[in-house]
């Protein structure tokens, strides 16, 4: 993640004022400093460092900290109203009809952000279809043609032709079902005039709404010339940041942004068509500063939820009427991997951000996977009069179970108890009205607080 380092490194300095109703220079100096080492090691460009760095320095000691505010929580504040300036307004992308046309150098993620992206649009109920343009890497129509059918969207290639402009022709009449069009071209090492002429004249074909540029989030300053060069070539509307899981880097792509007068339009985190987000400033800083993002959580949560009842004809609203069952854990924790790494969750859960996942072994995730990989097992060969009522499970059932499911007795308590607490947790939250009230779920979860919360989350997943 982009500036991993600054949310610990941040608080420590932060931690630091508590209990203070001023700041002094000192103080905001050692935090614009820790800043802008995150912000430089980042790779972001020098020049918006220090701006951001003096904006920080002198909102802290001028502004008056509104009445009842910490100097802690007001700086904080500052720091982050002034990092989502930074970072800027997520570039417009209507849910309408549109085409949209993916720039970017060789390997900087555009294939697969693609289908990606026809996979984000499908989940908000339109119909988009992948048009894949690259004749140049060998590859790039079987990895498109199968990422595309992964996602469940329609695709359109022709590997016999080696004319991207006439592919770009056809594709458009081929699918004029779709209401959008993400049309993915080819790349090349580096900037090179013949990549410039085949964009030029696909985008002359194609006439898309958007050109977005797909960058490399470790590609660090040689970001700018890229942007330049495609601005001038067909203008840039948007930028993609991908791979933002293997780097702490990503601030080059902030430079592109800068450069061509545009914004972030989506975040890729990972292989797979369902890492990726729509870039929202706030929630994105929210979760640098470890104060979670329960936007992206609630939608994930959500969607999770509404495929888990779809494939298993499960409905939560009974759970939160009735009683909570091991059947029903097996449906919450077969909806809890389908919102994707756990790692990526648990930073959006308010004060399970940063610093927190930091400070956790680095086995603490394994384990945590494990555990409900076994709780499953275990499941497994439970009898159904079993998983609706556990409390019919004594210590033969247990003996039994141990048995045929080769796992420690241990573990089979363990699961017994976590289901208890659980169900204790959801006795809390029935008392508030229906369910798939979600963000009210979690308002509860956050504990009203700004960024410390993160207790009750302990009862309600099989984290342990
Ligand atoms: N870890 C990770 N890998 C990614 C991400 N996005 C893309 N990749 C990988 O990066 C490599 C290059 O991605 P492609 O989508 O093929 O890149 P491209 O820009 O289409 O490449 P060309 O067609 O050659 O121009 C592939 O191995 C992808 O799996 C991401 O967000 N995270």
């Amino acid at each position: 993640m982009v500036l991993d380092n600054l949310g610990s490194s941040l608080r420590g300095s932060l931690d630091k004022l508590s209990g203070k109703s001023r700041v002094s220079e000192d103080d905001v100096e050692e935090i614009v400093k820790e800043i802008q080492r995150s912000l430089l090691q980042a790779d972001v460009d020098v020049s918006l460092v220090m701006d951001l760095s003096s904006s920080i320095k002198e909102r802290a000691l001028e502004e008056e900290p509104p009445g009842g505010t910490t100097a802690r929580d007001h700086v904080l504040s500052i720091v982050y109203e002034e990092l989502v300036g930074l970072v800027g307004e997520s570039t417009e992308i209507p849910l309408e009809n549109q085409t949209i046309l993916l720039a970017g150098l060789q390997g900087s993620g555009k294939t697969t952000t693609s289908a990606k992206m026809a996979w984000w649009f499908s989940k908000k109920g339109l119909r988009p279809a992948v048009i894949q343009t690259d004749t140049f890497r060998p590859g790039a129509y079987d990895q498109a043609k199968e990422m595309c059918s992964r996602a469940e969207v329609d695709f359109y290639g022709d590997p016999d032709n080696e004319d991207p402009v006439d592919i770009a022709r056809k594709g458009l009449e081929e699918t004029a079902d779709a209401d959008i069009h993400i049309v993915d071209t080819a790349g090349r090492h580096a900037l090179e005039d013949d990549l410039i002429d085949e964009i030029e004249e696909i985008e002359s074909v194609v006439d898309p709404d958007r050109n977005l540029l797909v960058l490399d989030a470790a590609i660090g300053q040689g970001a700018k010339d890229q942007a330049q060069q495609f601005d001038e070539s067909i203008g840039i509307d948007g930028v993609v940041i991908t791979k933002l899981d293997g780097t702490a880097k990503g601030g080059g792509a902030l430079t592109a942004v800068n450069e061509t007068d545009s914004s972030i339009a989506f975040l890729g985190s990972g292989e797979t068509v369902q890492d990726v987000e729509r870039f929202e400033p706030n929630g994105f800083i929210s979760r640098l500063l470890g104060m979670g993002d329960l936007k992206q959580l609630t939608e994930r949560v959500e969607r999770a939820m509404s495929e888990t009842e779809e494939e298993e004809d499960w409905d939560p609203e009974d759970m939160m009427k009735g009683s909570f069952t091991l059947n029903d854990m097996r449906h919450q924790m077969n909806a809890m991997n389908k919102m994707g790494p756990l790692e990526q969750v648990m930073d959006m859960i308010p004060g399970f951000g940063g610093g927190i996942m930091d400070e956790l072994p680095d086995d603490a995730m394994d384990v945590t996977k494990d555990r409900m990989r076994s709780f499953e097992i275990i499941m497994d060969s439970m009898t159904d009069k079993e998983l609706e009522n556990p409390r019919s499970i004594g210590a033969s059932q247990i003996r039994r179970i141990a048995r045929g499911s080769g796992q420690d007795e241990e573990r089979i308590r363990e699961l017994l108890q976590q289901h208890k607490m659980m169900s204790q947790t959801l006795k809390q939250f029935q008392g508030m009205g229906q369910g798939g009230d979600m963000e009210r779920m979690m308002k509860k979860m956050q504990g009203g607080g700004g960024g410390g919360g993160g207790g009750g989350m302990g009862g309600m997943g099989p984290f342990g």
